[in-house]
């Protein structure tokens, strides 16, 4: 089911939320959108389930205009808050049963223990939701979101805050969700390599606006070529003296204990040397990915320049295609 983003504003008092995106997500894709904190995913995720009205603009679900028929949207479209929280006393099966009935879906065994399945929590379905990790309520809410078998799967920081196991999980979820059903799923996250694991295409926020917008390999290859170093530290205790080091390199991110930077590659080999050995359990160096190309869209607009931006008229204006 395609969905169009018209030209969104959304304020919050002084603050401007969302500042005229306009892009298309491609039916049946998975599609990404990322962007720092504050970029305004979730403002854009809440308009795109009905959650809330633009100021102006306008967003269409299979043709449906959100703010002229929510409610036929929010039976198309299920929805994974950054934050849902659950009756702790009640099983996860319970709480399937209970979202099951207040959509009106009366009590579907089968398909509650399908969704059960499909993320993983058959075995932990009738403990207490009190006892699941972090990892397991969120693969829960997932849950929840897949009982309509909705053609629209909206996702907001599915992956936040979970350890790197957790993150693996809910990748491959993902991936089966994309592979065996027709569902568009659209997620947002600041963390470029599970977009990029997972996502036919992207868009990227920052301070509302859109700065790019394309298929991942497309926007791949409008990058600058610079190599990303990731760099696991050996232990706890040095990984203050190893980011010390990377950061002279450029910005890190932190995903899942492991450091990444993207550089050049004369940099890289310098960071290579400048890391003491014994510091470092992995170090490896990745290839052009879209570390580039997201950075150098955001550089472009700091400066005000367009030198080093991403060219609007190659990414700006890309289409959307899935893979
Ligand atoms: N209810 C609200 N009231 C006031 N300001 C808000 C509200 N919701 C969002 N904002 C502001 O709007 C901007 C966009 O926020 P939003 O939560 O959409 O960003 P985000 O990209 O999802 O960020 P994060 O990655 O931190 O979740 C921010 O400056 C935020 O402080």
């Amino acid at each position: 089911m395609q969905i169009t983003i018209t030209d969104v504003h959304k304020r919050y008092g002084d603050v401007v939320a969302l500042d005229g995106p306009t892009f298309e997500i491609p039916s049946g894709s998975t599609f990404g959108v990322l962007g720092t904190n504050g970029a305004g995913k979730t403002t854009l995720f809440e308009l795109l389930v009905g959650h809330d009205s633009p100021d102006a603009g306008r967003i269409e679900v299979g043709g449906i205009d959100v703010e002229q028929a929510g409610h036929r949207v929010r039976e198309r479209v299920a929805f994974l808050p950054e934050h849902a929280g659950f009756p702790p006393a009640m099983t996860g099966r319970e709480v399937l049963d209970v979202h099951a009935r207040i959509r009106g879906l009366g009590a579907r065994t089968e398909r509650i223990d399908d969704a059960l399945e499909t993320v993983g929590l058959a075995d932990a379905a009738d403990r207490a939701v009190e006892g699941y990790s972090n990892g397991m309520g969120r693969r829960l809410g997932l849950a929840s979101a897949l009982l309509a078998e909705p053609p629209v799967l909206v996702l907001d920081e599915p992956t936040a805050g979970l350890d790197p196991r957790g993150v693996a999980t809910f990748h491959e979820i993902i991936e089966r969700i994309d592979r065996e059903t027709d569902a568009t799923v659209v997620l947002s996250s600041h963390v470029l390599s599970e977009v990029e694991r997972l996502c036919d295409a992207v868009a990227v926020l920052e301070d509302g606006q859109l700065r790019a917008v394309g298929a991942v390999d497309e926007l791949r290859a409008a990058g600058d070529g610079r190599v990303t170093v990731a760099v696991r530290p050996a232990n706890e205790r040095d990984r203050s003296r190893v980011l010390e080091t990377i950061q002279r390199y450029g910005e890190v991110t932190d995903s899942g204990g492991e450091f990444a930077v993207a550089c050049g590659r004369e940099a890289a080999l310098e960071l290579s040397g400048a890391l003491e050995a014994d510091l470092v359990d992995r170090f490896e160096v990745r290839e052009p990915g879209l570390e580039a190309a997201f950075h150098e869209a955001l550089a472009g607009t700091e400066s005000g320049s367009s030198e080093g931006a991403v060219d609007d008229e190659v990414v700006g204006e890309t289409e959307v295609s899935a893979r």
